[in-house]
């Protein structure tokens, strides 16, 4: 099979240089297999798929995110809108615009940018919005769904987007030892439950900052995903030889070679920790565009679901 053949060419890789997984690349491929579900679902159904993004504030790092999120949909046939609210919006109006979303029906996926400002609590936002149309899968209702296996919710799209780039990359999972950094709802446990998922079958390990020696967990990984949160926590010595890392994190560092002044690095200390893997995510170029790549294929399942259109297969 090819995936197993690739996975083979990853270890047969000359010492010091780690397989580089291209999750631009992947999510590339992501998007171009959303567009055409998207062609096929306006010209069969005349059904457009809608995402609305909801951005509270003016956080730049957020501007950014959402500016590629309307971007990135749009590009992919779908009808994509931005909300803004200012920095001073209320819970309550907050509130009042994500119920006009959750009632529209030309929309299907509504997204709340994170973080929030100070006054609106985000767990009674993200219970605000129909988990049909929650194509962050933050809701409750998707969270229980994701861990007891029902089909019909959806998985957050980071930890969804890592499980598509393993896939491409062709790493084996089957009874592999996965060790996981990090236990935050919207990466590290999604990403535990996805890999024990029946039928993916990982043997998978969670670790975090009050875990007692923590290299010895990882030393043991044919995966590691780290998404601590810290730049380049994870060091050389903290990886098996051989090893496939997915790097999750987005740090900014200041690094006064740069233009702006600052730079993004991850989670893992990548040039040394290259020289021991098998196969590294990169940072930026990695897990990233995975996250907006799924987001629109989220987007594109629940419209397919809340219109009651079946699935061509293929995804
Ligand atoms: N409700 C909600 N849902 C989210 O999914 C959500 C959120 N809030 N708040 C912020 C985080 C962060 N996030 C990213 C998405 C794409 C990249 C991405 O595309 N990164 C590129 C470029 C990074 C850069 O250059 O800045 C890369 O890694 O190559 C990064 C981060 C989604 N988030
Ligand atoms: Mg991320």
């Amino acid at each position: 099979m090819r995936a197993e053949a690739s996975a083979t060419d990853a270890v047969v890789q000359d010492e010091g240089s780690a397989r580089l997984i291209d999750g631009a690349a992947v999510a590339r491929g992501v998007r171009a297999r959303v567009a055409e579900e998207v062609a096929r679902l306006k010209a069969e159904h005349g059904l457009t798929p809608g995402l609305s993004v909801v951005l509270v504030g003016d956080d730049p790092a957020s501007a950014v995110y959402v500016r590629n999120k309307e971007k990135q949909s749009v590009e992919a046939g779908m009808r994509g809108e931005t909300i803004r609210m200012p920095a001073t919006t209320t819970q309550e109006e907050l509130l009042a615009v994500v119920d006009r979303l959750n009632a529209d029906e030309r929309v299907h996926g509504i997204l709340v940018q994170m973080p929030l400002p100070k006054q609106i609590e985000p767990a009674a936002v993200i219970r605000g919005i129909r988990p049909d149309k929650d194509v962050d899968a933050f809701h409750p209702a998707n969270v229980g769904k994701l861990l007891i296996g029902e089909r019909d919710g959806f998985a957050p799209c980071t930890p969804a987007g890592v499980m598509v780039l393993l896939e491409e990359a062709g790493v084996p999972l089957k009874g592999a030892e996965v060790v996981v950094v990090g236990r935050s709802n919207i990466v590290g446990k999604p990403m535990a439950a996805l890999l024990m998922q029946p039928g993916v079958d990982a043997t998978v390990t969670v670790c975090h900052s009050r875990t007692r020696d923590l290299a010895a967990h990882t030393r043991r990984a044919d995966v590691l995903i780290a998404a601590i949160g810290r730049g380049r926590f994870v060091t050389a010595d903290m990886v098996k030889p051989g090893a496939v890392v997915i790097d999750v994190g987005m740090n900014r560092i200041d690094d006064p070679t740069t233009k702006t002044g600052t730079r993004l690095v991850g989670d893992v200390d990548f040039d040394a920790v290259r020289s021991v893997a098998s196969a590294i995510t990169p940072v930026p170029g990695g897990v990233g565009p995975m996250t907006i790549a799924m987001l629109l294929a989220n987007t594109v399942r629940a419209a397919r679901q809340l219109a009651g259109v079946a699935d061509a297969g293929a995804r």
